[in-house]
This record gives C-alpha cells, sequence and structure tokens, in this order.
C-alpha cells in the first residue's frame, strides 16, 4: 500500500466483520467495501467485480484502482467521514486490468468500524449509454406518434378525394403506367356498369375500350389514353365507344391526362362523359332536318316550277294565264297597242278590264303620256260634265277655281272611260262630240283646245246587253267598239287559278310585309276544285287572307269567307290577324264597290256599318285607294 493510502487508511488493522455477500448481491448497483486502512477491497458484489474485472471479490488493494485520482479521493472520505456519506463523479477509477472507468462514486462508512468504506459505484458510461438508448426510444415514440398523425392526415385526405371523385357527375378513373386500373369512381362504375372489383388491378383498355363502335378491334397502342402516359400527351376525343358489362356501348367523350409521382411519369386519369343521348337526339335532329330539308326541296321545285310557268305566262304586260282567253287577249292587246285605235273592252266586273287598258297604253307609243282612268260611275251625275271637261272659276256650276278636266288630262295620251254605260244618257252624246271634233271647252270658259287622245272604254255589258239595254248610246257605241276585247270570267278558266293565285300571293306578302308561304300542287288543287265566280278579286281577297294566316311558311287557304281555324293548328287567331283581317275584309268590300262608300251599293251598306264609321275605320287602318284598286 503507498504512504499516502497508508495516511489515508491508517496502520490500524481492525477486526473485519463478515459482510453478507448475499446482501451486497442483491444490490442492482455495483457496490463494495474496502478497508480504508488495510488498503483492501474486502467485499465486492458481482457488478462491482465484473466493472473492476476482479476475479475475487476480497482481498486485492483498493488504491491502485484510484490510481491519479487519488486526491479527490481523499477529499471524497473526508467528506464522507464528516457528513456520514458523500458522492463524487470526478474520481476516474481503472479496473484492475487498467481500464478507466468513469464512474460516480457514493461511500458511506460502515457503522461501527470506521476503516470501512460502503462504496458503490455508478458505471457513467454505461449509464448515458442507457440515456441514450432512452432517448432513442422517446424518440422512437414520439417518431410513431407523429406517423400515426401523418397517416390519419393523409388517410382524411384520401378520403375527402374519394369523396369528391364519388361526387363528380363525370366517370373518372385512374390506369398506371401498365394501363391497369387504379381507380374508378362512382358514376364510372354507374355508366359502365364495371363495379371497382371488376375493374381495379385490370387492363382497362381489354375491358371497355377493345372494339370500336363498327365492330374494329382498338388496338391498345392506338388508343389515345395509352399515348397520354407513354408520351405525356393530353387527349380529348369527342365520340368513342366504352363498352358496358352489360355488352351494349356507350358513346363518350373524353379527355385523357398524364399523370406524374414525383416528376415520374405513373400513368394517366381519364374523365369522361356519356353522351349516347346527345349523339341519339342529334342523329333524330340530323333526320328531322334532312326530312325538313327534302320536303323543303320538294315544296321549293314545286314552287320554283309555278314561278317559272308565272314568268313565262306573264310575259306579257302583268296580265297573268295560260288559258287560251287569256293568251287571246294578249294577243289582241299586241295587236293594236300600238295603233290609235279605241279599244271597247268588255267583260264583267272584276275579270281583268282595267288591267288590259293598262296594259295597252303601256305598250302604245302615248306611254310616256299620262292614262288617265276615268270611273265613270264613281261621280254623282251632276258632277261629271265638270269632271270631264274642267271649269273655270265662276263657271255657272259655282266653280270657285280653275281645273282641268279628264279630257284636258288625257290630250296626247290615254282616256279610260270604265264602266261608259254609268254616264249620263246626255253627257254620252255630248263626250261623244267632244272626241270626234278632238277639242274640249272647260264650263264657264270660252276657249276650245285641241284634243289628241286615245280613247279606251270598258263595259260590265256584253255585247247583246249593251245592243238591247240602250244604256250607251248607240252613236258612242258604234264609235267605241273599233276594237273589241273580252276579258272572260275566271269561272271560264279554270287553269288560269294556280299561276293567279301564286301572283296575287306574291303581292299579298309582299304587301302585307309577310313571309311567302309555298303554294303547294295540294293548295292548288283545293283552289281549281272550288266554285269561283267570275271575279279575280275573290282570289285576290283569299290569296290575302291566305298571307296573314299561314304560319312557318305554310299556305293555309281560307275558301268562301272566313274558313275554320282548324287548317291554322290553333283555335284562335292573334289580335294582329284579327286587324289584318279587318282592314282585308274592308279592302274586299271597297275593291268590290270600287271604291264607293256611301248610298245603298256602297261599302258601308255591304259591311252593315254606317258610313262615318267606315270613314274613320279607313282613315284608322291606313287604307289608301292603291289597296282597293
Ligand atoms: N289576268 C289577270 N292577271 C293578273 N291579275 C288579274 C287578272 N285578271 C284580273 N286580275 C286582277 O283582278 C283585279 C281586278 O281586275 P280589274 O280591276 O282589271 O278588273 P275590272 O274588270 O276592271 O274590274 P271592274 O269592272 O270592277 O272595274 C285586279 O287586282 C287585277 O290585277
Amino acid at each position: 500500500m503507498p504512504r499516502c493510502a497508508a495516511a489515508v487508511f491508517g496502520e490500524v488493522m481492525y477486526e473485519i466483520p463478515t459482510t453478507p455477500d448475499s446482501l451486497l448481491d442483491a444490490l442492482a448497483e455495483a457496490a463494495l467495501v474496502i478497508d480504508l486502512v488495510a488498503d483492501r477491497i474486502v467485499a465486492a458484489n458481482p457488478r462491482a467485480r465484473a466493472l473492476l474485472d476482479l476475479e475475487d471479490s476480497t482481498g486485492a488493494p483498493f488504491s491502485p484502482l484510484v490510481g491519479a485520482s487519488l486526491p479527490g479521493f481523499i477529499v471524497l472520505v473526508d467528506e464522507i467521514a464528516h457528513r456520514g456519506e458523500a458522492w463524487s463523479r470526478d474520481i476516474t477509477l481503472a479496473s484492475i486490468t487498467g481500464r478507466p472507468l468513469r464512474v460516480e462514486l457514493r461511500g458511506r462508512l460502515v457503522a461501527n468500524a470506521p476503516s470501512l468504506l460502503a462504496l458503490t459505484l455508478l458505471d457513467l458510461a454505461e449509464m448515458e449509454r442507457h440515456d441514450r438508448i432512452a432517448q432513442a426510444a422517446e424518440l422512437h415514440r414520439s417518431g410513431l406518434l407523429e406517423w400515426r398523425r401523418a397517416q390519419e392526415f393523409f388517410s382524411e385526405l384520401e378520403r375527402q378525394n374519394q369523396l369528391i371523385l364519388n361526387a363528380a357527375g363525370e366517370g373518372i378513373y385512374g390506369v398506371n403506367a401498365d394501363g391497369k386500373t387504379t381507380f374508378l369512381n362512382r358514376a364510372a362504375q354507374e355508366m359502365l356498369g364495371w363495379t371497382a372489383e371488376d375493374l381495379l388491378g385490370h387492363d382497362i383498355h381489354s375491358v371497355i375500350h377493345h372494339h370500336h363502335l363498327n365492330g374494329d378491334i382498338y388496338h391498345a397502342h392506338d388508343c389515345p389514353i395509352y399515348q397520354s402516359f407513354r408520351f405525356e400527351e393530353v387527349n380529348r376525343i369527342e365520340d368513342e365507344v366504352f363498352w358496358r358489362k352489360d355488352g351494349k356501348p356507350i358513346r363518350v367523350e373524353y379527355v385523357s391526362t398524364p399523370i406524374y409521382d414525383q416528376n415520374v411519369l405513373a400513368g394517366a386519369v381519364v374523365i369522361f362523359r356519356d353522351i349516347t343521348e346527345r349523339k341519339e337526339s342529334e342523329r333524330k335532329l340530323r333526320e328531322a332536318m334532312a326530312e325538313v330539308a327534302a320536303l323543303r326541296d320538294r315544296l321549293e321545285q314545286e314552287n320554283a316550277y309555278l314561278q317559272e310557268a308565272i314568268t313565262t305566262e306573264r310575259a306579257h304586260h302583268n296580265i297573268i294565264g295560260a288559258s287560251s282567253a287569256v293568251r287571246q287577249t294578249v294577243q289582241r292587246i299586241d295587236l293594236v297597242a300600238r295603233t290609235d285605235a279605241t279599244v271597247f273592252i268588255s267583260g264583267e266586273t272584276g275579270t281583268g278590264k282595267s288591267l288590259v287598258a293598262t296594259a295597252i297604253h303601256k305598250a302604245s307609243p302615248r306611254a310616256r303620256r299620262p292614262l288617265i282612268h276615268f270611273k265613270c260611275g264613281s261621280v254623282a251625275p251632276e258632277e261629271v260634265e265638270a269632271e270631264l271637261w274642267g271649269q273655270v272659276r265662276g263657271a255657272p256650276n259655282g266653280a270657285t277655281r280653275d281645273k282641268p278636266g279628264k279630257l284636258e288630262l288625257a290630250h296626247s295620251g290615254t282616256l279610260f272611260l270604265d264602266d261608259v254605260e254609268e254616264l249620263p244618257f246626255e253627257i254620252q252624246g255630248k263626250l261623244l262630240a267632244a272626241l270626234q271634233n278632238s277639242a274640249v271647252t272647260r264650263l264657264g270658259d270660252t276657249r276650245e283646245k285641241p284634243l289628241d287622245i286615245r280613247v279606251i272604254a270598258s263595259t260590265t255589258l256584253s255585247d247583246k246587253q249593251a245592243r238591247r239595254s240602250h244604256r250607251i248610246r248607240e252613236d258612242l257605241y258604234l264609235f267605241l267598239n273599233v276594237f273589241p276585247i273580252t276579258c272572260q270570267p275566271l269561272r271560264d278558266r279554270q287553269e288560269d287559278i294556280p299561276l293567279l293565285a301564286a301572283h296575287l300571293l306574291k303581292i299579298a306578302c309582299r304587301r302585307l310585309n309577310r313571309p311567302e308561304p309555298v303554294l303547294t300542287e295540294g293548295v292548288v288543287q283545293q283552289l281549281q276544285s272550288y266554285d269561283w265566280p267570275g271575279n279575280v278579286r275573290e282570289l285576290h281577297n283569299v290569296m290575302e287572307r291566305a298571307a296573314i294566316v299561314s304560319q312557318d311558311r305554310k299556305l293555309v287557304v281560307e275558301l268562301g269567307g272566313v274558313g275554320p281555324l282548324a287548317e291554322t293548328g290553333r283555335s284562335f287567331r292573334t289580335e294582329a290577324q284579327m286587324q289584318d283581317l279587318v282592314r282585308v275584309n274592308l279592302i274586299a268590300a271597297l275593291r268590290e264597290t270600287r271604291g264607293r262608300i256611301a248610298g245603298p251599293s256602297g261599302a258601308a251598306a255591304l259591311l252593315g256599318v254606317k258610313p262615318t264609321t267606315l270613314y274613320s275605320r279607313i282613315g284608322s287602318l291606313n287604307i289608301v285607294e292603291a289597296d282597293w284598286t
């Protein structure tokens, strides 16, 4: 034992009490008892022996184990002696084999044996290792918690994504880079009839996309969805088919978009929509349109045929008709127009006499001069003279101003004496004189004016009636009847009806600003089988009404007045249509009376209203003479 240790431990030998090893052995820490005086280890439990590399528990000197830390150990022993117990981590021990040991020494003097010191040794290196393990275990535990939280977060995210995908109205499915289905939303399952179990993990192309609609095989390498995840393309397809589980195709439009996992192409997502219904509606619409187009073509061809016929037939003078009567009339117009011969036109009312007179004038060398149309029955008998000869202010008829008469106005032009039989008899004689003398003197004047007039006269009387009724003076009749032309009533020239109907419909539509309905053969037959009177004006009225009531270019003809509404497809007429009908009806009455309103044969009497009412209606409906002539 070195001296210093001896000084500490002393030279006195003590009786060493027997330490029950079992007690020491029971301790969890390394423990030993040393004799300070003898500088010997008197007992050591297995942990201490292992730590200090002691083979035996007793007898080994202790001071070599303290080595250079002896001063520290002495301080510790002093403190133990003073306080009864003390501890230190500043003393470095070494094992018997020289292994340095960082320990915590805790010491207590053994009761009744002051040289015996009980020491426990805490291996600090071992303790730190335990701490590290404990810390690692702690870290591990908290890492696990973190991981669990992250897992919950992601599964919630996944759940929400699933909800969104399932709520989408479009079918959505994903494929990986091998073309295997990775997910499938609810809409996709409903549209395809395939469940997620059927498709997940399977090659979806071979299940739902294997054939084209025409039965041709659809190779995967041609499929735009494959191209999306092979060549990183977004592909939009408007019309393909996916095959349902029940074997039926559904027409789809879809978009396939490549998807990436950490920048690596991982597959594609396909969003598709079932367009079967839309395609079916489109197909039906196309068929309907084709049918309508075919129908329209047919009607237009019919119409074109009729129009063509009209253009050919109306080559002359706006006089429409293909009948031999009309052709003959036109021929006679051509014959006489370029001469100055007096023309006498006869025919029932509304058979086209005025039309013929106009045609003759327009085709004559006088065409650039006026055609003076005098309706002989439109003026009161006492006013006829002034109307024809004119007057000067202060004339016996009480004229307040100078006014030229129709004869004077027709100078170098044509005078059309319409319904000449309506002229008062004595006027007829005076007129004949004026025409024969080719001179006119106004009422109240003395100056005679020369007349250069081409005369055309018309009558509703037949030749026989004209001769027998004595409504036209014979000398006048002979004077006028140089070149007779007879206009046939419509009932005697049924074959003119289609052309006339088309012509009058066109005019009515233009005037009423209505789209021109198509005149079909059916309507033409309907018109031809109607029992027409002679007057073309009735056909005129029918076509004008047709222009009003026809819808969508479908011609609806009401024969014999206002006909049934059923043909219009409606049970009522609109206010505007009613207004138009009132207007057309009024014009028809005016046409019938040739503009006369009052009196027993006036339009007011025909319509059963007061003349004053009719005047105000004519004003409010903006009806002018051109409407009924
Ligand atoms: N062949 C025809 N072609 C075209 N329109 C015709 C034909 N015949 C008659 N019309 C039409 O019928 C209507 C009556 O014709 P117009 O006034 O010439 O007959 P009118 O015999 O002079 O009648 P009124 O004796 O009552 O004076 C007019 O709108 C006219 O355009």
